[in-house]
């Protein structure tokens, strides 16, 4: 299988632990995001996989077999950096084609593979120029297609679009998903840009400070959030957290309360916690100038614009949350009422930080929702 497993992996410079304990299997043919803010340690993973990085300890699989001692050039893997290291002296078909030659893939089959990796990624009439003679983006392009002809098993990228611009990017990310339906290899993605996670990824692995928090669908990552970390590093603006009681089926934020729906009450009871944090994302949250049942109160703080909608932060009990609204005239100081929609709620551990789980309800909810979105 051309899978990669970490079993228990650490990784350490000197005293310094980046990497901590690291368990989890990268399916075969899938497109895996490493998300994670900087530092976190993503390139580090990546690196371990190229085998560009020792590993301190545990034991990292690939194909079934323990790669820890084997070679980078062993390992059936290519790979594209941020840097994009082209030979500068090389046109472009050279640069493309150098690794091929190198292993001594014969002409007919190399011009095939140069061909296709030339119109897949629209460098065709580029064939002659330097490095220095092409944008950054076609430049990106010459090292994707490098990667592409080697047929390697695993495909390995380290911000691989963070040189181009936003269109470049959206038109690079289609080319890439595209690339790999045509191949099916295990790709390895590191990226800090949420949104190229969401689109590129079949999946996700989401870490902090060296530690996977999440492994999971990009739907389920940003729905279904396993803990606070992710609740709060996915989306933006992020999601509202904040310490609150639980009393008799209520949430009380100070004096103020709001029903929970029953599947919930049964979630938090059954989930025996006794200090709840509740979540809830900007845009599930509803900003009104009039009270409403089950709504809190809380006063305007200020509009920050979001650019297709209004990002209102509004001091709640001492607490600041954020409402999106369509609607800019929301006057500093101004009595505003809020309400969660109660089926997009987070309940979580606050001393585990882990998220209490979602009622089953939710998704027969979903499935039902799905059902009439297919019938219209
Ligand atoms: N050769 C090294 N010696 C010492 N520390 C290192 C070395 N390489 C990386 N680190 C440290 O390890 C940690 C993880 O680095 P890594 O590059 O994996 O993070 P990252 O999540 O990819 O971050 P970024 O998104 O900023 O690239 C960082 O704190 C970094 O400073």
């Amino acid at each position: 299988m051309k899978e990669i497993r970490f079993e228990n992996v650490w990784k350490s410079y000197g005293k310094t632990e980046v990497v901590k304990g690291l368990n989890f299997t990268i399916k075969e043919g899938e497109r895996l995001i490493l998300l994670g803010p900087s530092g976190c340690g993503k390139s580090t993973t990546l690196r371990m996989i190229a085998g560009l990085e020792e590993i301190t300890s545990g034991e990292l699989y690939m194909n079934d077999r323990v790669v820890n001692d084997v070679p980078s050039g062993k390992r059936d893997v290519a790979m594209v950096f941020q840097n994009y290291a082209l030979y500068p002296h090389m046109n472009v078909v050279d640069n493309i084609t150098y690794g091929l030659r190198v292993q001594k893939v014969p002409r007919s089959e190399t011009r095939n593979r140069l061909d296709a990796a030339l119109k897949m990624l629209k460098l065709e009439g580029y064939e002659n120029r330097l490095p220095k003679d092409l944008s950054g983006g076609q430049r990106q392009r010459v090292a994707l297609a490098r990667a592409v002809v080697k047929k390697s098993n695993y495909f390995l990228l380290d911000e691989p679009l963070s040189n181009l611009d936003a269109q470049l990017r959206v038109s690079a990310r289609k080319e890439l998903v595209k690339i790999h339906e045509l191949y099916r290899q295990t790709i390895v993605y590191v990226t800090h840009d949420q949104i190229e996670a969401m689109t590129v990824g079949e999946r996700i692995a989401l870490m902090n400070e060296g530690k996977l928090q999440m492994l999971d669908t990009p739907e389920n990552v940003y729905h279904r959030p396993a803990n606070i970390f992710t609740a709060k590093f996915i989306g933006s603006p992020p999601t509202n957290v904040v310490e609150v009681t639980y009393l008799d089926g209520k949430i009380m934020f100070g004096n103020q309360s709001f029903q929970l729906l029953p599947m919930w009450v049964k979630q938090v009871e059954q989930s025996k916690t006794s200090r709840i944090a509740f979540g809830i994302r900007p845009e599930h949250l509803e900003i009104n100038k009039t009270a409403d049942k089950n709504t809190l109160k809380g006063t305007v703080k200020y509009v920050e614009n979001q650019g297709n909608s209004y990002g209102v932060y509004v001091d709640l009990q001492g607490n600041e949350v954020i409402a999106l609204s369509e609607s800019k005239y929301w006057p500093k100081g101004e009595t505003v009422y809020l309400k969660p929609f109660m089926n997009h709620i987070h309940l979580f551990n606050c001393e585990t930080t882990n998220s209490i789980g979602y009622p089953a309800e939710l998704d027969q909810e979903e499935t039902t929702l799905e059902r009439v979105l297919i019938h219209e």
